[in-house]
Formats: C-alpha cells, sequence, structure tokens
C-alpha cells in the first residue's frame, strides 16, 4: 500500500507545501513577530524533514526536540491551531486526500503539548 508520502507526491510536494506554507505563516500578523530573526531557510529544511517522516517517508528529521525548539516562545494554543490550519490549507490546496489530512490532524494533536506553552485565551 503506498505510504501518504507517496500518495501526495514525496518530498517536491513536501517541499511546495512547507514553502506555502511559511508565505501564509508570515503574511499572517499574528504569526509573523515569531518568526523576526529566524533562519527561514534552515527552519523550512528541518519542517521539510519533519513532515516528510511524519508522512512516511525515508528522510529522518534531524531538527531539535519539537519541545526544546519552541521553549520560551509563549506559543498560545490559538498560535497553534492557526499554524496547524495553515498547514492543512495548503495540504488541502496540493491535492491531499482526507487520509493525509486526518493523519496529520492526529498528529498535530499529539504534538500540540510540546509546543503549546499557554493555554488559549478563549475557546472557538
Ligand atoms: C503546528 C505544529 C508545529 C510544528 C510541527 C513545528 C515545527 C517546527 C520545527 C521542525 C522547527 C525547527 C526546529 C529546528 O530547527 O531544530 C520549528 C521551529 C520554530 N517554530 Fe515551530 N512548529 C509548529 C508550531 C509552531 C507555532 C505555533 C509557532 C509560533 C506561533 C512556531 C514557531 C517556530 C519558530 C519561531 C521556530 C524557529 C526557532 C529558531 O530557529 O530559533 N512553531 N518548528
Amino acid at each position: 500500500m503506498a505510504s501518504y508520502y507517496e500518495k501526495i507526491g514525496g518530498a517536491p510536494t513536501v517541499r511546495e507545501a512547507v514553502d506555502r506554507f511559511y508565505v501564509v505563516v508570515l503574511d499572517d500578523v499574528d504569526l509573523k513577530p515569531y518568526f523576526d530573526g529566524v533562519d527561514m531557510a534552515r527552519l523550512k529544511r528541518h519542517m521539510v524533514m519533519l513532515l516528510c517522516s511524519v508522512l512516511g517517508g525515508p528522510e529522518v528529521y534531524e531538527g531539535h526536540d519539537l519541545a526544546d525548539a519552541h521553549r520560551g516562545m509563549g506559543v498560545t494554543g490559538e498560535d497553534y491551531q492557526r499554524v496547524g490550519g495553515h498547514l492543512i490549507g495548503v495540504l488541502r490546496e496540493l491535492g491531499a486526500g482526507e487520509d493525509v489530512v486526518e493523519h496529520v490532524v492526529a498528529t498535530l494533536g499529539a504534538v500540540r503539548g510540546a509546543i503549546v506553552e499557554q493555554p488559549a485565551e478563549a475557546a472557538g
């Protein structure tokens, strides 16, 4: 059975998704300030490896542990939801099926605790 990675078109699709993802994130005025001074080339490289491996590709994630990478940023639950929504949005844009989307949503749920440091101000 084809992996999610193969189904969406492998590394080229993941690279395109990550490029589009950070365009959307940096275009979001609530999120942009987090990325001031960040080496975006390195961040993209790490995000591509992470997403490839999450989707079942052969790439190995070599970035920092997600909790270490985000410690001290004060990422709120609301920010997290927005970032996750942008990622799902670009995956859909690139033709990812619901099975892929569900897998990524589940993974986002699983790593949320490592990244979020403050509760969302309000639900919904
Ligand atoms: C939604 C799930 C998220 C995933 C899977 C994720 C993944 C990553 C990865 C792989 C890195 C690179 C770590 C490294 O280079 O070693 C990173 C760094 C970073 N993330 Fe996230 N992230 C997520 C959510 C967020 C959110 C919600 C924010 C802020 C609103 C954020 C802000 C950042 C910033 C600013 C960096 C750069 C840190 C630095 O280089 O100093 N991330 N993230």
